[in-house]
């Protein structure tokens, strides 16, 4: 697509945002498109037509606990490109009992979404104005309270990474002092990374298949030469072109050494800084009571003000919220959504058509079975 032609065509940018009961997510999210409001001046934002689907008035008025998803969309424009933003907040997770069943729904409404671009693709006439309705990213967002991820954040990010971009964040970054910041993000990244190897968005893997194992053994032999060049294709980013790879039992950090991030591709120093970065931490806006409006105060738009002293929710100097905009819209957004596409939506086509075919072989079996047995009566 031509430049010119790509800032015409309209196109969608879905994200979930996912977590315990009380973590701050709708607070997010109504941080998120307070920011995003602010930047674009309303005429601007009217150039966009209609919208999918939403429920525009969700985020108005008193915080209240999130009963159902729903989604929040807005028209924005990221680089000159027109981007339709929709943001799906979700229920909280609850109790042992209940979290199995939370999962079962947000996965179901994120197979849903494939469902319908399956049902889509299989159209003799396809509709080319059909919306993409596919969740490209998903935050989970972790509880700061917590000492480190506990059982339920690792079952709940190792089944959400089967099927979406999961990326992670620290709510209420605010509560936290510096050194428990620095003492929570390498924990959790420890755990999703070292210890449980959770594969989610942009995380270097390093589990192989066999054949590719191989096929590696093979080139090294073959040529010695390009031993150097085999070696950092030991290395694979999830979600990028580049082939690097981490190490079993290595950290996170020690993975990032290995980079020279002068001599990186564009692409490759995207993922640097996403994987330096992650957890980020985001600090939500401080609303009043009554209306869910930001607190009114001098000379910061959206903060919250502790009395001893105020932050600015979008300053780099207090939270990583501006640098996760950033990379969730414009930097990371086509990746997100190309991966989407590619890894988590070919998987689940893969695995559907497979279901059919096992039903279609099962079905043919009792059928013939039937035949041989009216054959005999
Ligand atoms: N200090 C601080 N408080 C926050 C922040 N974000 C949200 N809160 C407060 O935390 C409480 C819960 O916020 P919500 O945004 O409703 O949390 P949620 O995760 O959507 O909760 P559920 O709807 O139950 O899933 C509210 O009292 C918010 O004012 C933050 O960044 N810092």
């Amino acid at each position: 697509m031509s430049p010119r032609s790509r800032r015409n065509a309209l196109t969608y940018f879905n994200v979930m945002v996912v977590g315990f009961s009380g973590v701050g997510k709708t607070s997010f999210i109504k941080t998120l498109m307070a920011a995003l409001k602010d930047e674009m001046p309303k005429d601007k934002r009217e150039s966009f037509g209609s919208q999918p689907a939403s429920d525009a008035n969700a985020l108005s008025g008193p915080l209240t606990k999130t009963q159902k998803p729903y989604t929040v969309t807005s028209g924005i424009d990221v680089d000159g490109e027109k981007v339709m933003l929709t943001v799906i907040d979700t229920p909280g997770f609850q109790t042992d009992y209940l979290i199995d069943k939370q999962l079962h729904d947000i996965l179901g409404y994120i197979e849903h979404q494939f469902d319908l671009t399956l049902a889509e693709e299989s159209k003799v006439k396809r509709n080319p104005k059909a919306v993409d309705t596919q969740v490209h990213a998903c935050l989970y967002v972790i509880d700061p309270t917590k000492r480190a991820l506990d059982q339920y954040d690792i079952r709940i990010l190792t089944r959400l990474s089967e099927r979406v971009n999961v990326i992670p964040v620290i709510g209420k970054a605010d509560t936290l002092t510096l050194a428990q910041r620095r003492r929570l993000k390498p924990t959790i990244l420890r755990d999703i990374y070292t210890n449980q190897k959770i594969p989610l968005y942009g995380m270097p893997e390093d589990e192989e298949d066999d054949e590719e194992e191989e096929e590696e053994k093979k080139e090294e032999n073959d040529d010695d030469e390009n031993k150097e060049d085999d070696n950092k294709e030991k290395n694979t980013t999830n979600g990028s072109n580049n082939n690097n790879k981490g190490t079993t039992g290595a950290s996170l950090e020690d993975f990032l050494n290995q980079f020279n991030y002068q001599e990186e591709d564009e692409e490759t120093q995207a993922f640097l800084d996403y994987l330096k970065l992650i957890p980020f931490n985001v600090i939500a806006y401080e609303d009043e009571p009554e209306t869910g409006e930001p607190i009114a105060m001098e000379g910061i738009k959206i903060g919250r003000d502790y009395g001893w002293g105020k932050i600015d929710c979008l300053s780099d100097d207090t939270s990583d919220f501006n640098t996760l905009k950033t990379m969730l819209l414009s930097t990371h957004r086509r990746i997100l959504q190309s991966e989407t596409v590619e890894r988590y939506y070919e998987q689940y086509r893969t695995e559907r058509l497979l279901v059919k075919r096992a039903t279609k072989l099962k079905s043919m079996d009792v059928g013939k079975k039937l035949l041989d047995d009216l054959k005999r009566v």
